[in-house]
């Protein structure tokens, strides 16, 4: 492998919960972050060779699905043919209401009511809403590229502006300059995205590599009992009665461990999807060739199917 530095791809400015999530994840290795405006461009950036890696978001524990990743995923117009996945990392997410510096030195008790808009993500509102539905109950909500974009909003008001407030973490409040109003406004203290490690399966710089999650702070942590997990998209003849009970039936048959279905629309069609299907199992011997034979099979019952990458299970490392 080149001794150039690996790159990371993720969704920008910096300050996201992607970049934390980047610099997390690759803590151990002294890999460049890059900044992407949307998740899209840090697909084709590890499509095109340009980065070796992206960390993208994929689901939230309070919020679920993020449906731009699934979409993406789904690769409609076969953009992104040699994406796949091949980690995971789990980031608690602690979400503040931001404000422009200075506006409110008292914090939430001093607050006037006077903000009339709302900057964030769209995957952030939903973890937030009694929050919002508490303080801020029919203010306009701008959904914006990240969320440290909105907290850059915010940063850059004038007095002339309408008065706006921005969801984001405490880290986007230092790098942007702005006060947080309020800390842990999410709805759970658990509230936590799992992001995807994606890498190009023609790349030979990280063809060995293998994503571990990062040893942080010194702590020793074991694997209980490493999962393999994969994940594997496929659409189905929606007028053949049971052809989704028997593409379901074969993850059975290789004794792979449904763990999620998730779907999208087609987009051939209304109402027919394309399915997402998360697996899991404890590698062994027996059950080496499993993902490959029960790939083999889904072809014959599916109209279409893709592996989309098989990583270990960050869930089980246990402390
Ligand atoms: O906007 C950001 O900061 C992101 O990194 C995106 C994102 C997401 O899409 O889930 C990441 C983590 C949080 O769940 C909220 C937003």
């Amino acid at each position: 492998m080149s001794s150039e530095k690996l790159k990371v791809a993720f969704l920008g400015p910096l300050a996201s919960f992607s970049h934390q999530a980047a610099a997390e994840s690759f803590a151990k290795t002294s890999a460049e972050l890059l900044p992407h405006v949307c998740f899209a461009d840090a697909f084709a950036a590890v499509q095109e060779q340009q980065a070796d890696y992206a960390v993208i978001p994929c689901e939230n524990s309070t919020n679920g699905s993020v449906v731009q990743t699934l979409d993406l995923l789904a690769d409609r117009s076969n953009l992104y043919k040699d994406v796949k996945v091949c980690g995971e990392y789990y980031l608690t997410v602690h979400h503040c209401l931001l404000v422009h510096k200075g506006s409110y030195p008292g914090g939430l008790p001093s607050y006037d009511g006077k903000i009339t808009k709302l900057y964030t993500h769209p995957q952030a509102w939903g973890q937030c809403d009694k929050f919002l539905a508490k303080y801020f109950k029919g203010v306009e909500r701008q959904d914006v590229s990240s969320t440290s974009k909105g907290a850059e909003i915010v940063s850059k008001e004038t007095e002339a502006d309408e008065r706006g407030g921005a969801i984001a973490s405490r880290f986007a409040a230092e790098y942007h300059g702005v006060d947080a109003l309020e800390e842990n406004i999410e709805d759970r203290a658990d509230n936590t995205t799992r992001f995807l490690i994606l890498r190009n399966i023609l790349a030979d710089r990280t063809a060995g590599l293998e994503f571990e999650q990062p040893v942080l702070n010194g702590d020793a942590k074991t694997h209980s009992a490493v999962m393999h997990k994969t994940l594997i998209s496929f659409s189905i003849d929606h007028s053949s009665p049971g052809a989704l009970a028997n593409a379901l039936l074969i993850f059975k048959a290789h004794g792979l461990n449904l763990t999620s279905i998730n779907t999208r629309p087609s987009l051939k069609r209304a109402w027919q999807y394309i399915f997402f299907v998360e697996c899991s199992r404890t590698p062994c011997v027996e059950n080496d060739d499993a993902v490959l034979n029960a790939l083999n099979d889904l072809r014959g019952v599916t109209e279409s199917c893709r592996d989309l990458g098989t990583w270990k299970d960050q869930l089980g490392v246990s402390v």
